[in-house]
């Protein structure tokens, strides 16, 4: 799961579902109502694209994941009311009476049920029981607005009901199940202001899977714009399966390399075989026809003398191969070029025979008998001129 949203438009509406009177209003979420009766009211803003799954994909751990926002609560007529809430929760739905010190979290009659599967991070702008520090804190709750564990932030200078932005981070480590959130605003003097506050904590003794992130807020007799200015949201893989993939990917990566080496390797000295193999043939080929005989070409220029043994220019065929009418440009002189046919199986023979051929040939003077100008023995080719 994992999306940003730098800022909210009308165009991002089919992203979330929203309770009555919440809604993307001067480029943010409006947890609720920006306009109108603002009084005692309470909403939620839910992503409505996918759900975030409790276990990873292999359910070996719960999900990790990291998000950040920006808030940005304004009070209306002086005193701030009541506050807002980051969700996580599989009853996406806005409970009703939910407003007020409820934060759009829960109401009196569910607050501490544990059918609410709800793990929130509150931002309270409102003292509405003696057990809060304040009216000005964050704090972890679990299945009520009472909270598990609160962060006092004035002592801290930050105030949330400023007008000016907070960014908030927070992450979860499913492996560890440690649960962080990091606030940071800007200073009117300069600098930075920040809090934070972190617990370990078991996500699935109150969530089931397919959860919601959600975000509540709520107003009572004093009234404020609870907004979220930008927004995003990444599951992370676990780091010991990262761990793991990564060990996986190097070792197929270098055993690939040291095939691919051997296979290299292999091929070079095949191929150094292969090669002086044919240069000690053609060594005792040439040592077999005598020094003081024809002439030897290169296949290049017989290629080029019969145009590469064009069909056009057979003279004829016989036993042992096929004879083309060729023109050696060097030496202006027309000549019959036999292209010796030599197989695959019977290559030993075939030499023996071009040899003696070449041989007798060289030896022969009559009028009768066409005189051998020389010879070619390149690769699998033999050739008499
Ligand atoms: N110098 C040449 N001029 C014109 N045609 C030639 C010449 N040499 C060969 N030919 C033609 O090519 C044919 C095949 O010649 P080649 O020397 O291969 O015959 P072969 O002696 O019957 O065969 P092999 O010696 O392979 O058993 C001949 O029958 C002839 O038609």
């Amino acid at each position: 799961l994992h999306f940003t949203f730098p800022s909210f438009n009308p165009g991002n509406r089919d992203d979330f579902s929203f309770s009555p009177g919440s809604a993307i209003s001067n480029n943010s979420l409006q947890i609720t109502p920006n306009a109108g009766n603002m009084s005692h009211r309470s909403g939620r803003v839910v992503y409505a694209r996918e759900t975030l799954k409790l276990w990873n994909s292999k359910r070996t751990a719960l999900t990790s994941f990291r998000t950040e926002f920006v808030l940005n609560i304004l009070p209306q007529n002086g005193t701030a009311g009541e506050g807002m809430a980051f969700m996580l929760t599989n009853n996406p739905s806005l409970p009703s009476d939910s407003s007020g010190q409820w934060l759009g979290i829960c109401n009196s009659q569910r607050d501490g049920a544990k059918t609410n599967r709800v793990v929130a991070v509150e931002f309270d702008t409102r003292q509405s029981y003696a057990d809060e520090f304040d009216g000005n804190h964050f704090g972890f709750d679990f299945n009520s607005i009472k909270s598990f564990r609160q962060y006092p932030l004035s002592n801290q200078s930050i105030i949330l009901a400023s007008g000016s932005d907070v960014w908030v981070s927070m992450a979860y480590n499913g492996t560890t199940r440690l649960f962080g959130v990091d606030l940071v605003q800007h200073s009117t003097i300069g600098g930075q202001l920040k809090s934070s506050g972190s617990l370990i904590v078991n996500l699935s003794h109150y969530l089931a899977d397919d959860i919601y992130l959600v975000f509540a807020g709520s107003t009572g007799d004093f009234t404020q714009l609870n907004q979220i200015k930008s927004w995003n949201f990444t599951t992370i893989e676990n780091d010991a399966t990262v761990g793991i993939r990564v060990g996986i990917k190097v070792f197929l990566a270098i055993a690939a390399l040291v095939i691919f080496s051997t296979c290299l390797v292999g091929v070079f000295f095949m191929w150094r075989r292969l090669t002086r193999q044919r240069r000690l043939a053609n060594r005792n080929l040439e040592k077999m026809i005598d020094a003081h005989g024809p002439v030897k070409f290169k296949l290049r220029e017989l290629r080029r003398a019969t145009a590469n043994f064009s069909p056009t220019r057979k003279l004829g065929r016989g036993g042992s191969g096929t004879v083309y009418l060729g023109h050696i440009n060097r030496m202006n002189l027309e000549v019959a070029v036999k292209r010796v046919s030599m197989g695959n199986a019977d290559s030993n023979r075939g030499e023996q025979e071009f040899v003696a051929e070449v041989n007798t040939i060289s030896k022969l003077s009559h009028r009768n008998l066409v005189k051998l100008i020389g010879w070619c023995h390149e690769g699998s080719e033999l050739l008499l001129v």
